[in-house]
């Protein structure tokens, strides 16, 4: 899971990284957010009415779900058993309210928090990508401040400064995560066992 306060770059970040590592598949979120301009439906989020999403959040579909910056969002369970049954890596860019539904659903999930550098440089991200209407910036540049505020909670932390060096970091954790005890041992049973043997 990556979670970080809005123009931080973290799509920007998530996108590099998926490029550089082809067995991550990125979960794609259900969201009442209206598209921006460029994006697309079912590559980007699905974009739903709020009555839709309310009627799947009754029906069960999702993982997680939570209101951020006034805007539904959820990750369907489907999605994610459908990737996973592919025995493909499941990257999901979150808040930090569906970060703590994950980690109760999925004790064994690694999250990730991104930090602009500086505050002036998160707000000049966030205006310069030029994406939202000057009170969609405001309030997420708010909202920055709760998000940051639940950092701690995240197993990594990644300073966004310089970018190549943010997006090796975050390789650096899929590499460190790849090669957690539980996988390795599944993964070289056999070498175990010839190792042990007398
Ligand atoms: N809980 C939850 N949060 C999500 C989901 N998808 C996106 N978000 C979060 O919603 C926030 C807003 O995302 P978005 O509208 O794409 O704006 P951006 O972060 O400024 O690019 C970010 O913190 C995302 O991580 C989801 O499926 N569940
Ligand atoms: N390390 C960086 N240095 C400068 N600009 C960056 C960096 N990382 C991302 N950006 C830019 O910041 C803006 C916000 O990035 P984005 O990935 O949309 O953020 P988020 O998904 O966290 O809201 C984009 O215009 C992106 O190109």
């Amino acid at each position: 899971m990556v979670a970080a306060p809005s123009g931080a770059g973290k799509s920007t970040l998530v996108n590099a990284l998926l490029e550089r590592e082809p067995a991550i598949s990125l979960s794609v979120s259900h969201t009442t957010r209206p598209p921006r301009t460029g994006e697309q439906y079912g590559r980007h989020y699905y974009f739903v009415e709020r009555a839709e999403f309310e009627r799947e959040v009754a029906e069960g579909i999702f993982l997680e779900h939570a209101e951020v910056h006034g805007n539904l969002y959820g990750t369907s369970r489907t999605t994610v058993d459908g990737l996973l049954a592919q025995s493909r890596d499941v990257l999901l860019e979150i808040d930090w309210q569906g970060a703590r539904q994950i980690r109760a659903a999925k004790p064994d999930c690694v999250s990730v928090f991104i930090l602009p550098p500086s505050r002036p440089e998160l707000e000049r991200r966030l205006r310069g990508r030029g994406s939202d209407a000057p009170e969609v910036i405001e309030r997420r540049l708010h909202n920055s401040r709760e998000e940051i505020a639940h950092a701690h909670e995240f197993d990594y932390i990644v300073v966004n400064d310089r970018f190549e060096d943010a997006l090796d970091d975050l390789q650096a954790i899929v590499h460190a995560v790849r090669l957690r005890s539980p996988l390795q041992w599944a993964r070289h049973q056999a070498l175990i066992d010839a190792l042990l043997a007398p």
